[in-house]
């Protein structure tokens, strides 16, 4: 489409604008502004099916409630682009995602109508009924508050445990439910059955439309009318108790209705602005809406990457030589191969199966592996459960979503001594997701842990080692191993299976003017930037420590003992992590010595493709020999 194309959106910038258009034009603007975000996704990157089915609901809820004052909360802000489109970011949304552009999810002090910081799930009712209320106490009762949340998203306790707060409530709380029937992966679980069962009502409701109009236009002896009243009360009889699970909350249940029409959202929120009280309104809507492709393949179009708008082809990067493999898959493959030795083996992923690379092992071997939605809480106690029995789970959990499970990890899986293994994929920065999703704080919130084994590798073939050693009888102790997100370092790397030894790391380098302690993927960029430190006439030794719980100690004295100079390398936030583990190390042996941590500055850090993210915190191969150059003249100057 070219930009003449865009004539209706081209003349909105806020929301104020939308309200003027008659309600006519409001089909050609969604029309428009669908095609403006495909065909800026397909040339930026991010994601896009979950944006297309809300494009109707966008406008609808902008055109009728008065934003930025009425306050809409999107949970987890992966379909929010409209929004930031009409929301005065349509002209820099070419920048999203990218490094120093705006982000990919609603973000507070990005603009006044992103009410609520996202990126994880199903935080959207707690924190619209949490505005709903203040509202309430400061007196402005004219205020509405909206959470648009998923049919996925809806399958975390948090949401329910904000429905059971705000169902004994008079809250200004409208929840659009937004139903398309799929999370990332299909959805799982018994919520979803109940869905189900609404959307039938959803479309028994149009046959019985149809027989009514049927029924009433028959003359009532008419046999035929007659059967068709009959046939009526049948299909009401056979229908479930309309919502009566949100009713059950004390939350007034309204639909379900179709999603993309417009016509009918239009006024139906504006009467659902007349009832008082917490709502619910159903909305059936089509991920990928409009895209014939992402319509059919829902999961590979959540976040497809570049794309050829015109073709649906998804352009991958061609390379002359085999590539390493992603962690992702290494850790998919090993475990089926484990698994098929080991019968105690099971697997648990929140809801997470494509991006974690379990879904071969569910379509293999079903019922050893159980997709659990979007419950990482839940996640971790099941496998706490399971271990009781003997079960030698690997729960796999992104990093920054095992933040919601903490106390599972110590209350029910620590204290108790279990032997969980836990996959902590996408460990360090993630690029182009963000500040939400970052995976961090991993390294300092499992450390102080006691009885955890906390590990890195650094490449493919530790992880699979890491994940056979965790899986050995001989393993009773919790056994974190953390990876980050994407590419590895090794083409070949089915090596043969060897046992690690629980916190022994390995010196990869000898050296005698610096020692760089590395722990896990960063350690390949210590690789690289000890031959450039060479070339300055710095000779670095380099140790792979592989375990930050518990940590080497022989190998930090030897350390200590040979080196004044020593640099600490971790994906993760400098502040509690590995770095600061090697400095209790050595205060508490009585060393002297300057160490220097490199890692994730004590700050948030933002969106960009992760190389320029490691460039920001100086930890990437340049970064670390500039540190060390710079930091070495500086000491050899302040000594001379
Ligand atoms: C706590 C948490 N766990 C997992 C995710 C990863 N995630 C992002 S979107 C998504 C699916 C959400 O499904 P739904 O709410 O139905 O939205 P849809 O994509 O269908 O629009 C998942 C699992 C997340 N963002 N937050
Ligand atoms: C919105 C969200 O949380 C997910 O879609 C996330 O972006 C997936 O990240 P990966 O691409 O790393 O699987
Ligand atoms: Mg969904």
């Amino acid at each position: 489409m070219s930009d003449k194309d865009f004539s209706i959106l081209n003349t909105i910038d806020y929301p104020s604008d939308l309200r003027q258009l008659p309600a006519d034009l409001l089909p050609e603007l969604c029309f428009e502004l669908r095609e403006f975000i495909i065909d800026t996704v397909s040339r930026n990157g991010g994601h896009f099916a979950a944006s297309l089915g809300v494009v109707e609901l966008t406008v609808a809820l902008h055109y009728v409630f008065n934003t930025p004052y009425d306050q809409l909360v999107w949970d987890v802000g992966h379909q929010a682009y409209g929004h930031k489109i009409l929301t005065g970011r349509r002209d820099v949304f070419h920048t999203n995602r990218k490094y120093n552009g705006i982000s990919g999810f609603p973000k507070r002090d990005e603009s006044e109508y992103d009410t609520f910081g996202v990126g994880h799930s199903s935080t959207s009712i707690s924190a619209a009924l949490g505005m709903a209320i203040a509202s309430r106490l400061k007196g402005e009762y004219d205020r509405h508050h909206v959470a648009i949340i998923g049919d996925g998203s809806m399958t975390a306790g948090i949401a329910f445990e904000a429905m059971n707060h705000a169902g004994i409530t008079d809250a200004e709380l409208l929840i659009v439910l937004n139903d398309n029937g799929i999370s990332i992966d299909p959805i799982v679980g018994a919520f979803n059955h109940y869905l189900t069962r609404l959307r039938a009502t959803w479309q028994s409701n149009y046959l019985k439309d149809k027989i009514e109009k049927l029924a009433t236009s028959t003359a009532p002896f008419n046999l035929l009318g007659r059967a068709a009243q009959h046939l009526n009360k049948g299909i009401r009889d056979l229908l479930p108790g309309k919502g009566d699970l949100f009713e059950a909350f004390g939350i007034r249940y309204f639909g379900p209705v179709d999603g993309h029409d417009i016509r009918l959202l239009v006024p139906l929120l504006e009467d659902l602005k007349q009832v008082k009280g917490p709502k619910l309104l159903h909305v059936i809507t089509t991920k990928g809406k409009g895209y014939a492709l992402a319509e059919s393949s829902q999961t590979v179009w959540h976040a497809p990457g570049l794309f050829d708008k015109h073709t649906g082809e998804i352009f991958k990067k061609q390379h002359a030589t085999p590539q390493p493999p992603k962690y992702q898959d290494v850790f998919g493959e090993t475990l089926m191969e484990l698994a098929e030795k080991n019968d105690t083996i099971m697997a648990i992923t929140p809801a997470m199966p494509s991006g974690s690379s379990l879904k071969h092992m569910i379509e293999k071997m079903p019922g050893r592996v159980f997709d659990v939605d979007i419950c990482e809480q839940h996640a971790v106690t099941l496998s706490a459960g399971l271990a009781t029995q003997g079960m030698r789970v690997f729960c796999n959990i992104y990093s920054t979503f095992m933040q919601r499970a903490y106390d599972q990890l110590i209350h029910d899986v620590v204290i108790q001594h279990l032997p969980v293994v836990f996959c902590l994929d996408r460990g360090g920065l993630v690029g182009e997701d963000g500040t939400s999703h970052h995976g961090v704080f991993d390294l300092a919130y499992t450390r102080s842990l006691p009885g955890i084994i906390v590990s890195a590798p650094m490449n493919e073939q530790e992880l699979r080692n890491l994940m056979f050693t965790a899986q050995l009888p001989s393993q009773h102790q919790p056994f974190v191993i953390r990876y980050p997100r994407g590419q590895g370092v090794m083409p070949y790397w089915r090596t043969p299976f060897e046992e690690v030894p629980v916190g022994v790391g390995r010196c990869i380098r000898k050296g005698t003017d610096v020692a760089i302690l590395s722990l896990g993927h960063p350690g390949n960029f210590v690789l690289a930037a000890c031959t450039l430190l060479d070339k300055e006439g710095i000779n670095a030794a380099h140790y792979d420590m592989r375990f930050l719980k518990p940590l080497d100690e022989s190998l930090l004295h030897e350390v200590f003992q040979h080196f004044h100079q020593i640099v600490t390398i971790e994906d993760g936030s400098v502040a509690g992590g590995f770095g600061s583990a090697v400095l209790e190390f050595m205060v508490d042996n009585h060393y002297q010595a300057d160490v220097h941590r490199l890692g994730v500055p004590d700050r948030l850090i933002s969106h960009g493709k992760v190389e320029e993210l490691y460039a920001e915190c100086g930890y990437d191969t340049m970064g670390i020999v500039r540190e060390v150059k710079a930091w070495l003249v500086k000491k050899h100057k302040l000594r001379s």
